[in-house]
This record gives structure tokens, C-alpha cells and sequence, in this order.
């Protein structure tokens, strides 16, 4: 337990989550079995003031859901959810939408279906800005548009007439706009051409130097995290299986899902590729009742990988991982 708690442990954070669970159950119980999805199980770990922390993992993993608690839009089953503003530390399971709102902003894969496309840009962004002066107005407007890199002539256009790389730059903008402490960006890139994913991230980047603000940046790449994230959460089926600075965990993977997904980009360092080769996973995803979540699709699963559950343990410094083999 005490371990769990000590994950990425530091005073200097904006979100803290504590052995968070969310259970959704589908079905009903008078006419059959209830079937209950672990969608996160048992989460522990703090992102860090203007930290970029990635969130890796395939489709299922509980990114979304992970990202949708930290900012109260997901109520958890069981743990704590903390944000951490100045001295004032925010629970977030329990304040009020409106109190957790002021601090934090998401950003949507889909660019196409977060913002109206009939809407002006410039009431896009004026929008999150009511009841404040127009002077104030202006130089925000003037501000975001400037951070994200989109010409001041385009205020007047309406939203369906920009390019997708466009659509996304102006949800970053509008997200910033009101200053919050920590944005969730959820798979910002996956909608973008390879060409404009590079650009997406260093606006994202750029935020973090010139406001301050801490992310956490969902994917399903790795080489995504890789690019602007300080350190990478890799996750399986609702449990965290390493955790630790992304330089770490790219070039010394230790968990064998983490390997499996480097060898499926083997462009982020090639001399990984043959190394990596033997480390072949297998694609059936069964939930075990029991064991190391991973281990039915482990191509190193040992006696006790079935029976006892891993618990997350710092072998490197700050690179923690929940692996029998270590
Ligand atoms: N509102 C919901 N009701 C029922 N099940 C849900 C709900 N939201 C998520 N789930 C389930 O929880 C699990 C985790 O989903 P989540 O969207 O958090 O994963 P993810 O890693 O973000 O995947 P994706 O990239 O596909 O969105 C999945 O099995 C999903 O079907």
C-alpha cells in the first residue's frame, strides 16, 4: 500500500489520484448476469505543476475514463481525485462542476464535433470570456490566437471553413483562453494528417511554456507521448503497468505490453527492432478473474503470473513497473 501511494509522489502537483476505481455495470440483474466493465482499477498517481504527463494504451485501456475523472466530468466508484491549486487542494469527486471548472479544460479528438461549425471564431472564443471587459476580451482573443499560431484575419471566418489542423489549433485556443491550471488533450492528433500531429503537439507544448498549465495527453501512440510528454503512463484493461520519465520507458522498457508496443512503432529507435523481435504479444484480450491482467497475452507469463497480482515497484528510479519478472 504504502508503495502504491508513493508512485510519482511529490508536494508540487495539480492532480493526485489515489487507488481510483470506475465500474460501469451494463445488464440487469432480474433477467440475467450484470456485466461490469473495470474501466480503471485501482489507479494511483500525480501529475506533476507543468508537467506534460502521456497517457499510453490501447483502445479499452481507460484512458478516456481516467482523463474524464480527473476533471469531474466521471464520477469515481471507489478513490480520491484531488487538484491542487496554490495551497487549496480541490476534491474533485465532491466539489461542484462549476468550483473544479475555473481550473481545468478538455480538448477532444474530433475538432469536427467539439465546436459548432457555424459559430464565428471569434465568438468561439469570446464565448468562455462573458462578463468580462471587451479591452480584456481583445487581448485574450488576441493572445490565443497568437499562441496557437492561427492569423488574426481568421476571427471573422466560420469554424466549417477551416482546415482540420485549423479546427484543432482554435480548441486549443479556446481551452487556454480562460487560463485554466491542467487540460486533458484526448488523442488531440489521431484525427490529423502525420504532417500537422508535429505541429498539434508544439502548440501543446508552447502552452505549457508560456502559461503554465499541466497536461495530460491521451494516446494510443506511443510516438505521440514520446515527442512532448515528461514522463508516460502505460495502461492495460484499467491498471497502470509502468509508469516513469518518457525517456525511460522508450528506451528501457520494462514491462513486456510496453515492449509490445514499441516493437509496433520500431521507428522510434531502430536498433530496438531485432532486439524486440522475440517479444511477439499475443492479440486475444481476456480479462483474467485473477493474476497479472496482462498475463493471458504474455509471452513471458510464469506460474505465478496466474495466480498473484503485481503491484507497481520502483526498479529504476522513478521508472515503476507491475511486472513479476522484475
Ligand atoms: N459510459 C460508459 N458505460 C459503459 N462502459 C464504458 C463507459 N465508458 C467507458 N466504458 C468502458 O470502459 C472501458 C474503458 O474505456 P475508455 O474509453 O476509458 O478507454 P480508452 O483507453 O480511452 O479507449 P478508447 O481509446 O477506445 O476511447 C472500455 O471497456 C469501455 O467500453
Amino acid at each position: 500500500m504504502v508503495m502504491r501511494l508513493a508512485v510519482g509522489f511529490t508536494d508540487d502537483y495539480i492532480i493526485k489520484v489515489n487507488n481510483l476505481k470506475v465500474y460501469f455495470t451494463k445488464g440487469n440483474s432480474l433477467f440475467g448476469k450484470k456485466n461490469v466493465t473495470k474501466a480503471l482499477d485501482g489507479v494511483t498517481l500525480t501529475i506533476k505543476n507543468r508537467e506534460i504527463m502521456g497517457i499510453v494504451g490501447e483502445s479499452g485501456s481507460g484512458k478516456t475514463t481516467l482523463g474524464r475523472v480527473t476533471i469531474g466530468l466521471q464520477k469515481p466508484t471507489e478513490g480520491d481525485v484531488y487538484l491542487k491549486v496554490g495551497q487549496e487542494e480541490i476534491n474533485v469527486s465532491k466539489a461542484k462542476l462549476k468550483t473544479i471548472s475555473k481550473y481545468v479544460q478538455m480538448i477532444y479528438q474530433d475538432p469536427y464535433s467539439s465546436i459548432d461549425p457555424i459559430m464565428r471564431v471569434y465568438d468561439v472564443l469570446a464565448m468562455p470570456l462573458k462578463y468580462r471587459k471587451e479591452r480584456e476580451i481583445e487581448k485574450r482573443i488576441e493572445d490565443a490566437m497568437r499562441l496557437v499560431d492561427l492569423p488574426i484575419e481568421l476571427l471573422e471566418n466560420r469554424v466549417y471553413q477551416l482546415s482540420g489542423g485549423q479546427r484543432q489549433r482554435l480548441s486549443i485556443a479556446r481551452a487556454v483562453i480562460v487560463d485554466p491550471k491542467y487540460i486533458v488533450a484526448d488523442e488531440p492528433t489521431t484525427m490529423l494528417d502525420a504532417s500537422l500531429k508535429g505541429e498539434i503537439l508544439k502548440i501543446i507544448k508552447d502552452a505549457r511554456e508560456a502559461k503554465g498549465i499541466s497536461f495530460m495527453l491521451i494516446t494510443h501512440e506511443l510516438p505521440i507521448a514520446k515527442i512532448i510528454s515528461d514522463r508516460i503512463t502505460v495502461m492495460y484493461l484499467g491498471k497502470i503497468v509502468e509508469l516513469g520519465k518518457s525517456s525511460d520507458v522508450i528506451k528501457k522498457p520494462l514491462h513486456p505490453y510496453t515492449q509490445g508496443l514499441i516493437d509496433a512503432y520500431p521507428r522510434i529507435d531502430p536498433s530496438l527492432k531485432d532486439k524486440l523481435k522475440e517479444i511477439k504479444i499475443k492479440v486475444d484480450v481476456i480479462r483474467p478473474n485473477k493474476g497479472c491482467v496482462f498475463h493471458p497475452r504474455c509471452p513471458f507469463a510464469m506460474a505465478k503470473c496466474k495466480e498473484e497480482e503485481p503491484q507497481l515497484k520502483e526498479v529504476y528510479q522513478d521508472h515503476y513497473v507491475a511486472c513479476w519478472l522484475y
